[in-house]
């Protein structure tokens, strides 16, 4: 049965990376997608904006949509300050599995939890079973369908607070535009945009943040 390119990018990993070391894993995984197959990371043009972003924002409590094989988890996980965490949801069992795997191999399964389902599910359960209070940061980066109806969802459940920060990837490719349509006309959001280029390609992309004013 021969391996899926998620399994081809963590082997790739755990053979080239220093174990224990994120910045090596992120380098190591661009270098594979960069030169040898594309894959939907965040990539390193637009982890800088994620870095960025996260750097501003230095969340206690952050939650991505969408983990993949864990790129963007390993970006986020290494800039956390101590006793911070991030949740990742993830819809695909095959991807959290290779995920899982390489966030183990960054080191930084100590400040993240990998949550197996589809967002929609997950989200109401925050509170509650994961001991949520509210979220200082969301990096949208799964559906592009679900921003909206999620971000909707992350409202209803109470989990924003006033300064809490969305960050969605993808806004340009594939494209989101009924969550810019929603975001950038609700009052309740602040919305700056981000032009960047899709992971590993010279084609335009953008990522929007969205502050809650409560
Ligand atoms: N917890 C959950 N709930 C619901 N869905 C969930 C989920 N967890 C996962 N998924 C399922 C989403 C899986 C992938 C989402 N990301 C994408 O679809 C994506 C696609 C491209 C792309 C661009 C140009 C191309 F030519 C082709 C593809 C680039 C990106 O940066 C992308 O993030
Ligand atoms: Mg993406």
């Amino acid at each position: 049965m021969n391996q899926s390119k998620e399994q081809r990018i963590l082997n790739f990993v755990l053979q080239n990376a220093v174990r224990g070391d994120p910045c090596s894993v992120l380098d190591t995984i661009d270098k594979y997608c960069s030169q040898k197959e594309w894959a939907m990371n965040v990539g390193d043009e637009k982890g800088l904006i994620l870095d960025k972003t996260l750097e501003e924002v230095n969340p206690s409590v952050a939650l991505e949509l969408g983990t993949y094989c864990g790129y963007s988890a390993v970006r986020i996980a290494r800039l956390l300050k101590p006793g911070a965490r991030l949740l990742t949801v993830e819809f695909n069992p095959e991807f959290a599995a290779i995920a899982k795997q390489m966030i183990e191999f960054a080191g930084v399964q100590d400040k993240v939890k990998l949550l197996e389902g589809p967002s929609e599910e997950i989200i109401p359960q925050l509170k509650k079973k994961y001991e949520v209070g509210t979220l200082d940061f969301v990096f949208l980066d799964h559906w592009k369908d679900r921003y909206t109806p999620d971000t909707i969802l992350l409202q209803e459940c109470n989990l924003l607070k006033k300064g809490s920060v969305l960050l969605a990837d993808n806004i340009i490719v594939p494209g989101a535009p009924e969550f810019i349509n929603y975001i950038r006309n609700n009052p309740r959001f602040q919305c700056t945009n981000y032009p960047s280029h899709l992971e590993y390609m010279k084609v335009v992309d953008a990522m929007e943040k969205a502050v809650f004013l409560g």
